[in-house]
């Protein structure tokens, strides 16, 4: 039996200065400050037993989402877990949908992040709570009370209850199996590490080789803001990974539709398996226009790092605008909005290659492909996760990598602690680290 208040809901501005080195950088985020909103909810539960959470941002608008995060605290504090959890998909729908602040959103932008970074502190203290880590607790909860977590309003034309009933009750099929070799084997990565936009060429090169020698053999690349800087950028790391190796490109929004297909046309002698992101989150009759065209060069489309909602992924499913779906653990309105997402691309027989990176990213979404792969997908083709190895020495449980995968967490929770460390010294802009840079600054 879960018992315990929510006592307190505390929220800090983290802001680590990326920007400096050039971490993160693409066609259209030229400088970002990989940061983070960060939440701790307190229990009056005697052994201090307290959840966090997160949502990802690139510096600048933090304090944004920080107001929203205070917002819609009013729907946490005072309860207890027992009656979130026990109607989740009612307090899910409470904080996604208050009244007057969805006027703001609806389920989009700051608030929505705001809500993902809260619902993300309650799953990692349920999960903290029953001792496992969220992938566990989410492979041995029923499926009933899954589908009790999901708010299936606006979807239901691609997604019943039943329908979701029915993909997990399958997927409860040789699930045993899956855990026993995700533990040991770990699900497949990619690294987006060796080529963010603004890195030399030689840094390219030195990362590739190092990437290579640590066993990595799938690579994004940044592309989109000078076609001939791209021809050579992919010649290079083509070369570096040689022609068994996969390569992804990612324009992150840069260009127009036909400026897109245009593009990709002339990049496709690299053997790119998808572009990401080729022109905005938004267009999905863009996205379906820029899928058909590329098919014949056996290119698929990957989105989703900025699709707010499982509203927008029904549809790019439904208009066949995307053929790789990138889920985000932040983004979206936490694993409740994620677990509907996974199961209409189970439905669609679409692969879900999550978004990870940022600060935190990899941390919180290994838990929910593994799910996907031990409970819904039970697949592994044409699928695995992004990794970025930035930041993690950050966090009280970072992920472990080996031999190019991600292994399963073996902590209680979601993996979304910080250390306290950490939090003072990137607080923003009290914290040490910005105190010395905002002074040199001035010193200049
Ligand atoms: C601004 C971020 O670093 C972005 O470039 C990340 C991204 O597109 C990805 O990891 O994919
Ligand atoms: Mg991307």
């Amino acid at each position: 039996m879960i018992t315990g208040k929510i006592t307190s809901l505390h929220v800090t501005d983290v802001r680590f200065p990326t920007s400096l080195e050039q971490h993160g950088s693409d066609a259209m985020h030229t400088d970002p400050d990989y940061s983070a909103a960060y939440v701790v909810i307190e229990t009056d539960v005697t052994d201090g037993l307290k959840g966090h959470g997160l949502t990802f941002t690139l510096g600048k608008g933090t304090e944004i989402v920080v107001c929203a995060v205070k917002a819609l605290s009013g729907h946490v504090v005072g309860k207890s877990l027992e009656e979130i959890v026990n109607d989740f998909r009612h307090f899910y729908r409470q904080l996604t949908s208050d009244s007057q602040l969805r006027w703001i959103g609806p389920e989009k932008g700051a608030v929505q992040l705001a809500a993902a970074a809260v619902l993300n502190a309650v799953w990692d203290l349920w999960a903290k709570k029953e001792k496992k880590p969220l992938w566990k607790l989410l492979v041995d909860m029923n499926p009933q009370q899954l589908v009790s977590c999901i708010d299936f309003r606006y979807i239901t034309d691609a997604l019943t209850e039943e329908e979701a009933l029915e993909i997990l009750q399958n997927g409860k099929q040789g699930q045993t199996v899956r855990e026993v070799q995700m533990l040991k084997s770990g699900y497949p990565a990619y690294t987006t590490s060796c080529a963010w936009l603004g890195y030399p060429d030689e840094q390219l090169k030195k990362l590739c080789s190092d990437a290579l020698k640590e066993g990595w053999t799938r690579f994004k690349v940044k592309v989109g803001a000078d076609l001939k800087d791209d021809n050579r950028r992919c010649e290079l790391i083509r070369g570096m990974i040689g022609s068994d190796n996969l390569m992804m490109l990612d324009a992150n929004q840069r260009w127009d539709v036909n400026e897109a297909i245009t593009w990709v046309k002339e990049l496709a002698k690299f053997k790119p398996i998808w572009i990401e992101e080729p022109t905005s989150p938004d267009d999905i009759l863009g996205h379906a226009t820029i899928s058909k065209a590329i098919a014949p060069l056996n290119i698929g489309v990957a989105t989703g790092e900025q699709c707010h909602n499982r509203v927008m992924f029904k549809q790019f499913l439904q208009a066949r605008a995307l053929q790789f779906l990138q889920i985000d653990s932040c983004r979206l309105g936490s694993v409740n909005e994620n677990l509907s997402v996974l199961l209409m691309a189970k439905k669609f027989n679409i692969p879900v290659c999550p978004h990870a990176g940022g600060v935190g990213l990899c941390e919180l979404v290994q838990h929910l492909i593994l799910f996907d792969y031990i409970s819904v997908s039970g697949s592994l083709d044409n699928r695995m996760c992004e990794y970025v190895d930035h930041l993690h020495e950050h966090f009280k449980y970072p992920v472990v990598i080996n031999d190019a995968a991600y292994m399963p967490p073996k902590d209680p929770g979601y993996s979304t602690e910080m250390t306290e460390e950490s939090v003072l010294k990137y607080q923003f802009p009290s914290g040490e680290v910005w105190q010395n840079l905002l002074k040199e600054s001035t010193n200049v």
